[in-house]
C-alpha cells in the first residue's frame, strides 16, 4: 500500500482550556438505545461523558428514558416519541432533528433495533446532519442494508463497524474480512470519504489515505457494550475539536488502554464494558501524564 501513510502513535490528546466550562467541551447528543436495548444508549453516553464532552444528551425512545436517566444523573435524557415496542418510528424524526440541531458531535445507531421504521429513521437523520457524527451498530446496518452504492450524509463521519458489520457493509464473509482488514478499510474509507474504524484485535483506523493500527485492548474488551462506549468516546473527542482522523486514532487507542486498565484491576474475564467507562479515566491519566 504505497500511497497510505502509516501512523504509528496516536496524536496528542485534545488541548482542555483552563478557562474552559462545559459550553466549551463540546455538546453530544447520542441517537441510541431501545426498550431491551437501553443499556448501549446509557454506555454511550458514560463513554461520551467519561471522554470529557461538556454535556452529554441522550435522545432516546420515550419509554426507556427513566432506565437511562437511573444509570448515571450526569446525562441529560431528551424523550423521543417511540412505537408501542420502544423503537423509534417515524414520528421521531422530528424531536431527534430538533434535538440534535445544537449539536457539536452526534452518536447514531447503538441499540435502536432494525425494523423498517427505525431503518428509515437513520437514513432521515444521516441526511439532515451537517456536523460530525459516529455511526455504529443499527446505524450501520440500516445503511448497508439499502446496499451499495453508500451514501453516509453531508458531514465529517466516523464509521465503527465489528467484522460482522462491516461484512454486512461489503457484502464480503467475516472470514475475507478478517483476511485483510486494512485493505478493505482503506478501499471503503476511499469509496465513502468516511473513517472507517474497523473495530476487533488490533482495530484499523483509516480515512484512504493515512492508516493506524491500534495496538492497546485485548479480549476482556470482547463483553457487550464495549463498542457502545467506544461510539460515545469517539463523539466527545469530535466535540472537543479533534478532527475525524485524530479523534478516531486517540479514541480507539485510549479505549483500549482503558481496556487494559480494567483488565489489569479486575481481570479479563470479570470486566464488564461500564467497568471500561470507568477506567477511561485511568487511562486519561496515563496519556495526560505522558505528555510534555
Ligand atoms: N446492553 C446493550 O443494550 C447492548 C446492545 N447492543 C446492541 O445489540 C445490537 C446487536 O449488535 P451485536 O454486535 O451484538 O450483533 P451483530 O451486529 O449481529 O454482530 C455479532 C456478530 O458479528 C461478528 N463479530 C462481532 N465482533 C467480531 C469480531 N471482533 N471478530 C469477528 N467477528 C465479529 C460475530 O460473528 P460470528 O463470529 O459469530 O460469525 C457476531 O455473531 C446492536 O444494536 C448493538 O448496539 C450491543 O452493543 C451489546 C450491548
Ligand atoms: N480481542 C480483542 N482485542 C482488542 N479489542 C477487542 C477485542 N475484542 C473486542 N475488542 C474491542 O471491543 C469493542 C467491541 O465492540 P462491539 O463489537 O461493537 O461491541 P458492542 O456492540 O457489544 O458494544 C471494540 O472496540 C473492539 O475493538
Ligand atoms: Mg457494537
Amino acid at each position: 500500500m504505497p500511497d497510505v501513510r502509516r501512523i504509528d502513535q496516536p496524536p496528542e490528546p485534545p488541548d482542555r482550556e483552563s478557562g474552559g466550562h462545559k459550553g466549551t467541551f463540546g455538546r453530544v447528543v447520542v441517537v441510541a438505545g431501545s426498550r431491551g436495548m437501553s443499556g448501549a444508549a446509557a454506555l454511550c453516553g458514560l463513554g461520551a461523558l467519561r471522554g470529557g464532552a461538556g454535556l452529554v444528551f441522550v435522545a432516546i425512545p420515550d419509554r426507556i428514558v427513566e432506565t437511562v436517566a437511573s444509570v448515571e444523573p450526569a446525562l441529560l435524557t431528551v424523550p423521543i416519541p417511540d412505537d408501542a415496542t420502544g423503537r423509534f418510528t417515524a414520528s421521531s424524526l422530528r424531536p431527534a432533528l430538533d434535538a440534535i440541531s445544537k449539536a457539536d458531535a452526534v452518536v447514531l445507531g447503538p441499540g435502536i433495533g432494525q425494523i423498517d421504521e427505525s431503518r428509515q429513521f437513520v437514513r432521515s437523520v444521516l441526511d439532515a446532519f451537517e456536523g460530525p457524527l459516529v455511526l455504529d451498530a443499527d446505524g450501520l446496518n440500516a445503511v448497508a442494508s439499502s446496499g451499495p452504492p453508500f451514501d453516509f450524509g453531508p458531514g465529517p463521519r466516523i464509521l465503527t463497524p465489528h467484522p460482522g458489520e462491516f461484512s454486512r457493509l461489503t457484502g464480503r464473509s467475516i472470514h475475507d474480512v478478517q483476511a485483510s482488514r486494512e485493505t478493505s478499510a482503506i478501499e471503503f474509507a476511499k469509496q465513502t470519504g468516511a473513517v472507517v474504524v474497523l473495530k476487533g484485535a488490533g482495530t484499523v483506523v483509516t480515512d484512504g489515505e493515512q492508516l493506524f493500527v491500534n495496538s492497546t485492548g485485548n479480549s476482556g474488551m470482547g463483553t457487550g457494550g464495549t463498542g457502545d462506549v467506544l461510539a460515545g468516546l469517539l463523539a466527545a473527542l469530535l466535540g472537543q475539536g479533534m478532527s475525524h482522523f485524530d479523534a478516531a486514532c486517540f479514541g480507539a487507542h485510549l479505549h483500549g488502554l482503558a481496556g487494559d486498565l480494567s483488565a489489569a484491576e479486575l481481570t479479563e474475564p470479570g470486566m464488564i464494558a461500564t467497568d471500561l467507562a470507568w477506567f477511561l479515566t485511568r487511562a486519561w491519566e496515563v496519556v495526560l501524564g505522558e505528555e510534555g
